[in-house]
């Protein structure tokens, strides 16, 4: 057995350093890197395989300034090293990771881990962006004050971790370092890790002459308070509009294409269960979720280059003030805007925040951002009811009410953050510390591989999850048949037929159809499949579903009111199952499930009858 083979080498270091790049460039991984501080919330690991095939196990920790801090994801990276991660002892080697255009911030936690007395290496990362920056560091001077390895490291290039891939297969492993009696007397003590910083910097660094920075000048606009918050409404609202704008007629032409298929392949099938089930549930209703792939890509495409960009954190930054009316702080914003994506990486993503209540509000309202399984329910009830009219000359009528969809869902978790901060004791605000990153292009490489990992998720919950909810669907609608001299229409005589009626009892102030609830039972494992389910349930009831059919079929069998009703009901109503289990799993509490569920059906009923009720006043 190979001595090499148990080695544990973890990546430790300052946020947004670049450890989880470093970690996908030695392993292969797609763990996700984005430019802002509290990407990475878990440990994770994977394997590096050295120049002779020898294996190497690497852990990828959340990103920390001090083995003192306290928020739920640093307390991991603490445990970790300090051998106390429950069922792991300390690994064996660090690898501590430093953005090498900011050694001043860097340098002090490179410190704190040099006295674990593990063996360290420090990469030095970032070193393109130093270099182009005219930042010099003397590495000889640097290794001999740290007592450490020192290697240079651009995390971004395919060859980047050249010289740190051969140091880990090295069989030697370098000495701990040797902590100088100064440091170990006085352990934890700020100041003289401070003065020490200052030495090595005077030893090993030289900064350039002090130039005027690109990052500065844009943001003398981009944190302006008022031009601020113009732009950051302006990208918002052009990001929706693009999702239609750009996402739509693909979708058409995708729509188009498996309703022509289904079309084909019903056609050479004998009529009978087998052949509405291809058609009907497999064409029918996967080919729709389906459809709406490419407006889910558009939105993808925005946000994977707003979180490379590094504008983000300055976004919360701007909002901070009104985060603070309702009860939040700006650092609530980034799990937040993940929760556009999907509500459970904005729920991890909380980990990042230290305070206990601020946290649980986060979480609580996290699921009320419109996540982007939300999107081909919006999508195709949008596409069906609402005219594509020119406002304005520029903006599309549908886009606009997409965008006034999501801006309701974040209106709700304002009003919800709002209530939950006077039920609190401890009214105290903290003020939000947050690094603002440097502004970096995303590389198109990086973007395309984001938006093929999304893609991936989509079809895998598409040929998992949707698949196995849409055959239920479909055998519900078609079984049982109907009796002996049935008069109203099969599908009425169906499980689903009669659940749906049942449900009605409850929903029918809502202008709901029983089409309708019964697409709202599948929803709540995965929100896409309401669309399949009703795409099954009108397509088992005869209708022809082929090119634009399912929209028609919508508008032939319920009005705008209850369109608009149905809409407001999926921006608030309970999230899905594995939400749920998300937050039971951070939180610890049924209690917190109950209260999540609770409100937002609360919500979401009222908010609906409401719509319905005065819609169908006014129409
Ligand atoms: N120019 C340049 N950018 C880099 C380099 N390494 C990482 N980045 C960028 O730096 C940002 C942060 O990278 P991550 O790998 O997410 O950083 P992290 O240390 O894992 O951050 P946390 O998980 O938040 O602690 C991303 O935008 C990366 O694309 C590098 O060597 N050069
Ligand atoms: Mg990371």
């Amino acid at each position: 057995m190979n001595a090499l083979l148990n080695r544990r080498i973890a990546l430790v270091g300052n946020p947004n350093c670049g450890k989880t790049a470093l970690f996908n460039l030695l392993t292969g991984g797609r763990q996700k890197v984005a430019n802002y501080a509290g990407v990475t919330v878990e440990r994770k690991e994977g394997r590096f395989v050295a120049a002779d095939g020898r294996v190497l196990k690497i852990l990828d920790l959340p990103g920390t300034y001090s083995f003192d801090a306290t928020s739920p994801d640093e307390r991991i990276t603490r445990d970790v090293c300090y051998g106390e991660y429950p069922g792991e002892a300390a690994p064996d080697m660090i690898v501590c990771v430093a953005d090498a255009t900011n050694l001043r911030l860097h340098l002090r936690f490179v410190l704190e881990v040099r006295q674990l007395g593990l063996p360290v290496v420090l990469a030095l990362n970032m070193m393109d962006a130093a270099r182009k920056r005219g930042i010099r560091i003397d590495l000889e001077a640097l290794q001999q004050r740290l007592g450490m390895p020192v290697i240079e490291t651009v995390a971004v290039r395919r060859d980047g971790a050249r010289e740190l891939v051969a140091r880990l297969s090295a069989e030697a492993m370098p000495a701990p370092p040797q902590v100088r009696s100064r440091d170990s007397e006085q352990g934890g003590d700020h100041e003289a890790l401070h003065r020490e910083v200052r030495e090595i910097l005077a030893a090993a660094v030289t900064m350039p002459a002090q130039t005027e920075s690109r990052d500065d000048a844009l943001d003398r606009w981009i944190l302006h308070p008022v031009w601020g918050v113009v732009i950051l409404a302006v990208v918002m609202f052009l990001v929706f509009q693009a999702v239609y704008s750009v996402g739509k007629p693909l979708t058409d032409l995708i729509g188009d294409a498996f309703g022509w298929m289904g079309g084909q392949v019903a056609s050479l099938m004998p009529a009978g269960a087998l052949q509405s089930l291809i058609s009907d549930g497999i064409f029918g209703g996967l080919g729709t979720v389906l459809g709406f792939l490419p407006e889910i890509l558009v939105l993808f495409f925005f946000i994977l280059v707003l979180e490379e960009s590094g504008y983000l954190p300055r976004a919360a930054f701007l909002l901070d003030r009104l985060m603070l009316t309702v009860g939040l702080t700006g650092r609530s914003f980034i799990p937040l805007l993940s929760s556009f994506a999907c509500a459970i990486p904005g729920i991890m993503g909380t980990r990042s925040i230290q305070d206990p209540r601020d946290r649980l509000t986060t979480i609580l309202i996290a699921p009320l951002m419109t996540c982007s399984a939300r999107l081909p329910v919006y999508a195709l009830l949008i596409g069906a009811f609402i005219p594509a009219h020119r406002v304005g000359g520029l903006m599309n009528l549908q886009g606009l009410v997409l965008f006034a969809l999501y801006v309701l869902g974040i209106v709700g978790a304002m009003a919800v953050g709002w209530v939950m901060k006077r039920f609190r004791h401890d009214q105290s605000e903290h003020a939000l510390l947050m690094e603002l990153p440097s502004y970096r292009l995303p590389t198109p490489r990086d973007v395309a591989i984001g938006l093929w990992e999304r893609a991936s998720i989509f079809v895998k919950r598409l040929t998992g999850v949707i698949l196995a909810l849409t055959v239920l669907m479909w055998f519900l609608s078609a079984f049982p048949g109907p009796p002996a001299g049935a008069t109203r229409p099969a599908i009425e005589y169906s499980f689903a037929g009669y659940f749906g009626h049942w449900l009605q009892y409850l929903f029918a102030p809502l202008g709901f159809t029983w089409e309708m609830c019964i697409s709202l039972i599948p929803a709540f494992a995965a929100r896409e499949t309401a669309v399949a389910a009703l795409a099954t349930v009108y397509s088992v009831g005869g209708a022809d579903l082929g090119g634009d059919g399912l929209g028609a079929a919508l508008t032939h069998n319920f009005g705008l009111p209850s369109a608009l009703s149905l809409l407001v009901w999926f921006v608030f109503a309970p999230q899905c199952m594995s939400t749920l289990a998300v937050i039971r799993r951070e939180t610890h509490s049924w209690r917190n499930v109950l209260v999540s569920f609770g409100y937002m059906f609360g919500i979401a009923y009222l908010a609906s009858l409401i719509t319905y009720q005065v819609a169908r006043w006014l129409l």
